[in-house]
């Protein structure tokens, strides 16, 4: 399969969560092209070598930048660790992008519950796996 590409972002209080994930399915991550929102990027960068391409920060705009990647059918997938106890500036970013995944049918896990379960399935990074894009 060309190179599958995934975005990871976490909120601030969920970065750890995201970071522990990340180092838990590494052999899996190291097989994908990353692409992330800033400072969730630089994190993942630093602490495990992974190469992540960085946008914006989440409240400057990378949360819309991984959205045109999806309508673009750049993105694979998405890992987005939200904090549901905070409130967040860009809010609205963060409801836009991921409704975008829902608009054209990206998998996306907002948990490590569903992320371990997303990595994990035998269709992950398997050319069998291709959702059907809806034709708007
Ligand atoms: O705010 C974010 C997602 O909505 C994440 O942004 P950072 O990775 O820059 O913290």
């Amino acid at each position: 399969m060309s190179e599958y590409t995934v975005a990871l972002v976490a909120h601030d209080h969920k970065k750890p969560e995201l970071l522990a994930w990340v180092n838990k399915h590494l052999a899996v991550m190291q097989r994908c092209k990353i692409v992330a929102t800033g400072t969730t990027g630089g994190l993942i960068a630093e602490e495990t070598g992974l190469e992540v391409t960085r946008y914006k920060s989440g409240p400057l705009g990378g949360d819309q930048q991984i959205g045109a990647l999806i309508a673009e059918n750049r993105l694979d997938a998405l890992f987005f660790f939200w904090d549901p106890l905070n409130p967040a500036p860009h809010d609205p970013d963060v409801k836009a992008l991921l409704r975008l995944c829902s608009v054209w049918n990206v998998p996306v896990a907002c948990n490590s519950a569903t992320a371990d379960l997303l990595v994990t399935s035998p269709l992950f990074l398997t050319e069998d796996y291709l959702p059907t894009k809806p034709n708007y």
